[in-house]
């Protein structure tokens, strides 16, 4: 007997899983965009918005067996899911991998990729005509964002604003103190352990004024918010038993499922199984997520598989600071620019993904 497998959600985890199980099982992948968002890319994006061309990436090529179905998930259930259009996608398993939101212009906010364009292109000319730039909050994001106007365009004068002390106090210290280096070499000003007050809001960019915990008030041409993202989580919110954890992610078992529903299972940005909301993340629950979805296809009960095991304080980093420079915390050990540049700040993996996804 077939296996079917529905997948909602197309994102890092959904797109992967449905093509590695798309020769083994029947896959169903629903996808309310026409084409995935290659979100590292979309940094890059803000300083050289032709880059959009390419990490902008068409759903058509993913599966060869399977089909993805253009729409937007309503409700899941124990024998499939429910389409906001009335469609009923019927199936033995099923993933909620509906991922999270960020500020424009680094995620979509809706489904629509014309918009999502439209809007990389209007912050792009309000960069462009600035002179002054905060960015506030130095996560990845953030940092990255410095960064790459730092790189592109070095007349601006970036200031990057943290309520943390240091950059990645996570981290091993080598690794935030060889990055503010950098940035500060760049004529980035770095102003850390002081949170911002005073922004417009949390998910566009905007001229404004800031206040810091000092009392000094800062006037900037434009502001970006990188706060963070947050779980697209309304899919799971009705299933009996959930729970909701911070940024909006829902709690897991340790077989990645939300709920008392045995077969519902739960991964990526969407699912709070112990890892951050990366994309590294999401390459650790894809073989472990294959594995188990294929046992149960098998017979194996669920408890019979070896519970998924998050990275931990291993999860690498690799934090490009534009094309040619950055820092990477790989696990064990901290890389320089040769690294990082030629795994990551080259090309941001946009190839690796329009692989993915069938396309040149
Ligand atoms: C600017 C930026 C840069 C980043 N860079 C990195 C990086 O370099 N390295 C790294 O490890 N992480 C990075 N991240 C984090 C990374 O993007 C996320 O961890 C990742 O997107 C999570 O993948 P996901 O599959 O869980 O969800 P997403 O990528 O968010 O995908 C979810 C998908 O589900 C779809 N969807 C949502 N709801 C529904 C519904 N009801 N019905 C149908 N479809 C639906 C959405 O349209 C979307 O395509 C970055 C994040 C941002 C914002």
């Amino acid at each position: 007997m077939t296996q079917h497998i529905a997948i909602g959600g197309g994102g890092y985890i959904g797109a992967e899983l449905a093509k590695s199980l798309d020769a083994k099982a029947e896959v169903t992948l629903i996808e309310a965009r026409s084409h995935f968002v290659h979100a590292p890319a979309m940094i890059r994006g803000v300083v050289d918005p032709a880059l959009l061309d390419r990490a902008l990436i068409p759903y058509d090529g993913l599966l060869k067996r399977g089909r993805v179905v253009r729409a937007r998930a309503a409700s899941v259930d124990a024998t499939g899911i429910t389409l906001e259009d009335g469609r009923r996608i019927a199936a033995d398993q099923v993933v909620v991998a509906t991922g999270s939101g960020n500020a424009a212009p680094f995620k979509p906010k809706g489904d629509d990729i014309a918009a999502f364009r439209a809007e990389n292109a209007r912050v792009h000319a309000q960069l462009q005509a600035a002179q002054t730039v905060a960015i506030v909050g130095a996560g990845a994001v953030g940092t990255e964002l410095a960064g790459e106007i730092a790189h592109a365009m070095p007349n601006k004068r970036i200031t990057l604003i943290s309520g943390q002390p240091r950059l990645f106090p996570d981290k091993p210290p080598a690794f935030g103190t060889k990055l503010t280096k950098k940035l500060e070499r760049a004529g980035v000003r770095l102003i850390l352990g002081q949170r911002a007050e005073g922004l417009e809001n949390l998910t566009d960019p905007h001229a404004g004024s800031l206040w810091l915990a000092d009392g000094s008030e800062h006037e900037f041409d434009l502001i970006f918010p990188t706060l963070g993202s947050r779980a697209n989580s309304d899919l799971l919110q009705s299933l009996p038993g959930v729970q909701t954890g911070s940024a909006g992610r829902i709690r897991v078992d340790p077989w990645l499922r939300p709920s008392s529903l045995p077969n519902v299972f739960a991964a990526g940005d969407v699912a709070d199984a112990g890892d951050a909301m990366t994309i590294v993340a999401t390459s650790r629950q894809l073989p472990w997520l294959k594995k188990a979805l294929l046992s149960l296809g098998k017979g194996t009960p669920l408890e019979r598989i070896k519970p998924y095991a998050p990275w931990g304080k291993k999860a690498p980093l690799l934090l490009p600071l534009g094309p040619r420079k950055g820092s990477s915390f790989l696990g064990i050990m901290t890389a320089g620019d040769f690294l990082t540049r030629k795994i990551k700040g080259e090309d941001l993996f946009v190839k690796k993904y329009r692989s993915l996804l069938g396309q040149p």
